[in-house]
């Protein structure tokens, strides 16, 4: 059952700004990816989400419930890591957590307790008694997004969960959300306008461009595995398509790879076989895999493509 359904939701700053343009989707729940470029409407249909914003017409249901009409009801449910860095600067980490844990219900204790266990799901225990002020930005990250997960939550919403961090911060991050996602079994939805760092760890997608949806799907449908072997090797490339297509197999090019369709899991070791008895250095031998940002047609998505590129080639060596 979704999680979170929309219909027709529209929401207008003004007369001037339509940030949400007759949204239809559903989440279902796992993590969700919510990509967009800069303005594209993620954070207002978070806000709307957590009944922050009121949506100016339309339908919203987050957990069954209306934001709208039981925003607190939602926010008793619902975790929110904010974009922008909010945080006291001179206070330590574990006293706002437990703050906002008690802000949230819970009693001193409990909420004392359960700040050091979120700090040190998100690896600040040891750091917990610093003044967040002299925190570097991944560490400020990551008390946003232990706040959020204080009062033990059914659903996170993370806006841009890893903005400002370098490289191996964000892959750290994404590993975090990945984890929460998957071991606590909460539900996530992580915005971003870098569409290959979600799909490296979302079930689902939902891109939306000025306000309007692109494409809502799984992940996997999304990059459904083409049934195309490629196959490379440093030396004897002709040799290897002619020895190929004499045993029936439909050969074409793609660059220095050989591509072939895979008929059959015979067809992986027929070519293996061929390579072996042709002495030949192989290169790579994979299934191609299509990227997500290839299936977007929209210049939103385009302005993603670039950012996924790196991504994808550090964490799953597609192409
Ligand atoms: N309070 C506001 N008043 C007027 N316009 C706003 C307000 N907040 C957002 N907007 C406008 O609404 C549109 C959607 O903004 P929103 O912040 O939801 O997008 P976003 O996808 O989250 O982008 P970003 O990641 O840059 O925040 C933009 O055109 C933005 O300028």
């Amino acid at each position: 059952m979704a999680i979170i359904t929309t219909q027709a939701l529209t929401k207008r700053y003004g007369t001037a700004v339509t940030a949400l343009a007759d949204l239809t989707v559903q989440i279902e729940p796992g993590i969700t990816g919510l990509v967009g470029a800069n303005g594209a409407g993620k954070s207002t249909l978070i806000k709307t989400m957590l009944g922050l914003l009121a949506p100016t017409g339309g339908q919203l249901r987050v957990l069954g419930l209306d934001p709208t009409r039981q925003g607190e009801q939602v926010r008793a449910r619902v975790g929110y890591m904010p974009e922008n860095d909010s945080l006291p600067p001179d206070v330590s980490a574990a006293e706002f957590v437990t703050h906002m844990g008690r802000m949230s219900g819970l009693p001193r204790a409990a909420a004392r307790e359960r700040a050091s266990e979120v700090l040190r799901h998100v690896g600040l225990y040891e750091e917990r008694y610093r003044q967040i002020g002299g925190y570097s930005t991944g560490m400020k990250q990551r008390v946003k997004l232990a706040q959020s997960l204080v009062h033990d939550p059914e659903l996170l919403l993370l806006d841009e969960p890893t903005n400002g961090l370098d490289p191996a911060g964000r892959d750290a991050m994404l590993d975090l959300v990945h984890r929460i996602g998957t071991e606590f079994g909460i539900s996530v939805v992580v915005c971003s306008h870098l569409l290959g760092e979600v799909e490296q760890i979302a079930d689902g997608l939902v891109a939306i461009e000025a306000g309007r949806l692109l494409r809502a799907d799984r992940v996997s449908s999304m990059t459904a595995r083409t049934a195309v072997l490629a196959v490379e090797v440093d030396e004897g490339t002709d040799e290897l398509a002619a020895a190929l297509s004499a045993r029936g197999v439909r050969i074409g090019h793609d660059g220095a790879a050989l591509m072939t369709p895979v008929e059959s899991p015979a067809t992986y070791d027929l070519v293996r076989d061929v390579i072996v008895d042709l002495g030949l250095p192989l290169h790579r031998l994979e299934e191609r895999r299509h990227r997500v940002a290839e299936l977007f047609g929209s210049p939103a998505a385009h302005a993603a493509a670039p950012a996924s590129a790196g991504t994808d080639e550090g964490r799953s060596g597609d192409e």
